[in-house]
């Protein structure tokens, strides 16, 4: 019982709800214990011969009013149960939405996707049933299983209820035994679940590479065999979760055949009617359903029980990233001052970066360049706050980025990360993600410059047209152009192109930078890529090696030194020359 008492918060807020729901519960059960009372005494009145026409009707009449008035109830406690059980739901699900988005990166590695999916399906659903059918049987137990007593014993005789109780206990004892086993099981199923999620989400995603290595009879094999072993395990909670209808069944017959024996005695010696039986017998098939109710009530809560700890357990982890209780909602200018002496990854022991400083002014361009895993995106990361624990300090307007709030920090970085995500809805759709009331001349000034405008008008229902599983297949390029449009839109202070313009060609390339500098002129750009050519107009241009700066200055200054730059700006320019696309590769 205690999920009842940790959904406590949850039935005090909708107090009204339930008691009123519970209030028509008691209704429908004090209409249901006339029915078998009428059949009890008209079945006496036959049996005496004393039934008149005007009692038949009156008598069928009452059933009737019986049968009306149950209907209207159950209307009203179905409405009020089941709609705080919806309640619910929803309540959890937007928590545990918004908290999968407040959380940091090293919460998405801990907990795989297929659990998460799991955690807001299945746990979710587990717990609307214990405010929803759970709440219902509890209650409804009690109150059917309460009047119906008190009818037996106020209508028929009360040593024969109390014989006829007798097996009630073993109900309740194989109720608790099986209960439990049902827990640990439905726990190695929901275990069994995630699994077969994460493989089939693995399996969807990499279908084109299982495909392309000719691996799609192991990957099948292998998504058998997890299929086989997580029906193995649902086999084995239906096998316990079976057993409560015999067992109950079993029961139910014990008590009838407890009933007929007693009860006709008692008929035989007069100390009750025949229709008074008769009602008992009824009565007793009125009790079935509390019973049966018990047995499915430690079910929804063992189950409902096992789930919101789960839930709770995820809702209770905290992100590394904190927000000041006095962090400022609006970044005025785009000035960074970035100083980082040591930063080292969480559950990592190697320092990422040493020692990163610069300075960049409000609209002046910074690149950063470095061979693959020499640290230029986690330069980045720690701009964009997905991690605190850094020794150092970076300001951005004059202001540490600690002091903002997350929103606010975020809301003013346009951010195109190297691996962009695109949703299944229209490219204008797609453009205007983070800020949907723009109109479409905002939409195509975003397109336009990011060189995309021209590609979107050639698909045949150019800004409608759907992106994603459903719709067009638009090439890498053409992804990476659509995802600069969209941090463009905003218009943001700062924009971070993080290797964001590698599958472009150079030309493109060119074309994208140039009408960034015109449109961009007095906001920041930081530019991170292998090209160089990516970064040769920046005004300043940071080279990354091991997690530490190894050279800095413009390309010229670059250029003059003769370093890393300068033998890696020889071989691209060679590279294109010869008309190679290596130039990526010699980055590398
Ligand atoms: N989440 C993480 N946890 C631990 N180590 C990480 C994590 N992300 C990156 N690293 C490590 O930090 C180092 C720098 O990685 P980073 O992604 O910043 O390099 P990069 O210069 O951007 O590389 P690339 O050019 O391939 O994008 C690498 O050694 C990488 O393995």
């Amino acid at each position: 019982m205690g999920i009842f008492k940790k959904l406590g918060w949850f039935f005090k807020q909708q107090k009204k709800r339930y008691i009123a729901g519970i209030l028509f519960l008691l209704l429908v059960d004090l209409a249901g214990v006339v029915p078998p009372r009428v059949i009890g005494i008209l079945a006496d009145l036959m049996n005496e011969r004393r039934l008149t026409t005007r009692l038949l009707f009156m008598w069928v009449g009452l059933l009737l009013i019986a049968a009306i008035f149950q209907y209207l109830s159950r209307y009203g406690w179905r409405n009020m149960i089941w709609g705080g059980a919806a309640t619910l739901e929803r309540e959890l699900r937007t928590n545990l939405f918004s908290h999968f988005l407040k959380m940091d990166e090293t919460f998405f590695q801990r907990h795989r996707t297929g659990d998460l999916m799991a955690h807001a399906t299945n746990d979710l659903n587990a717990i609307q049933n214990v405010a929803g059918s759970g709440i219902l049987t509890f209650a409804d137990s009690i109150l059917t299983g309460g009047t119906t007593i008190i009818a037996m014993i106020v209508f028929v005789d009360w040593r024969l209820t109390l014989v006829a109780l007798i097996p009630m206990p073993l109900l309740a004892i194989s109720a608790r035994i099986l209960g439990s086993r049902l827990h640990q099981a439905y726990g190695e199923s929901q275990a069994a679940f995630s699994r077969l999620n994460d493989k089939t989400q693995e399996s969807i995603s990499g279908i084109k590479v299982i495909k392309t290595f000719g691996q799609a009879k192991e990957d099948i094999d292998d998504f058998e065999g997890i299929v086989d072993r997580t029906i193995d395990i649902n086999r084995k909670v239906y096998r316990i979760d079976s057993l409560f209808g015999p067992v109950t069944s079993m029961i139910i017959g014990l008590t009838y055949a407890v009933t007929i024996m007693y009860g006709g005695w008692l008929v035989t010696t007069h100390m009750i009617t025949l229709g008074q039986l008769i009602s008992f017998v009824s009565y007793i098939g009125t009790l079935v359903w509390p019973m049966f109710a018990i047995g499915r009530l430690f079910n929804v809560i063992e189950r409902g029980n096992a789930s919101y700890d789960r839930v709770y357990q995820l809702l209770d982890e905290k992100s590394l990233i904190k927000e000041r209780s006095h962090a400022t909602e609006h970044l005025v200018a785009g000035d960074i001052s970035y100083h980082v002496a040591a930063f080292t990854y969480p559950d990592d022991e190697e320092v990422s970066l040493q020692n990163i400083d610069f300075d960049l002014p409000a609209g002046g361009t910074l690149g950063i360049v470095g061979r693959v895993g020499a640290g230029k995106t986690t330069i980045i990361k720690l701009l964009l706050r997905q991690f605190d624990n850094y020794e150092g300090e970076i300001k951005i307007g004059g202001k540490n980025i600690k002091d903002y709030t997350l929103e606010g920090l975020l809301s003013s970085i346009g951010y195109v990360p190297q691996d962009n995500f695109l949703f299944s809805t229209s490219i204008r759709n797609n453009i205007r993600f983070a800020a949907m009331d723009k109109t479409q001349d905002e939409v195509e000034s975003a397109a336009r410059q990011s060189a995309i405008h021209d590609d979107i008008l050639n698909f045949s229902r150019q800004y409608d047209t759907l992106v994603g599983e459903k719709g067009v297949s638009l090439s890498g390029g053409q992804k990476q152009r659509l995802a600069i449009s969209r941090a463009l839109i905003t218009l943001p202070e700062i924009l971070i192109l993080d290797d964001a313009l590698s599958a472009v060609d150079a030309k493109t390339e060119a074309a994208i930078l140039t009408s960034l500098k015109e449109d961009r002129s007095r906001k920041t750009t930081i530019i991170s890529s292998h090209r160089l050519s990516g970064v040769m107009n920046a005004d300043q241009i940071l080279v990354v090696d091991d997690g530490r700066v190894v050279e800095r200055g413009t390309h010229d200054e670059l250029l003059a030194l003769n370093g890393w730059y300068a033998e890696m700006w020889r071989r691209q320019q060679l590279a294109a020359q010869l008309g190679v696309g290596g130039a990526e590769d010699g980055a590398k």
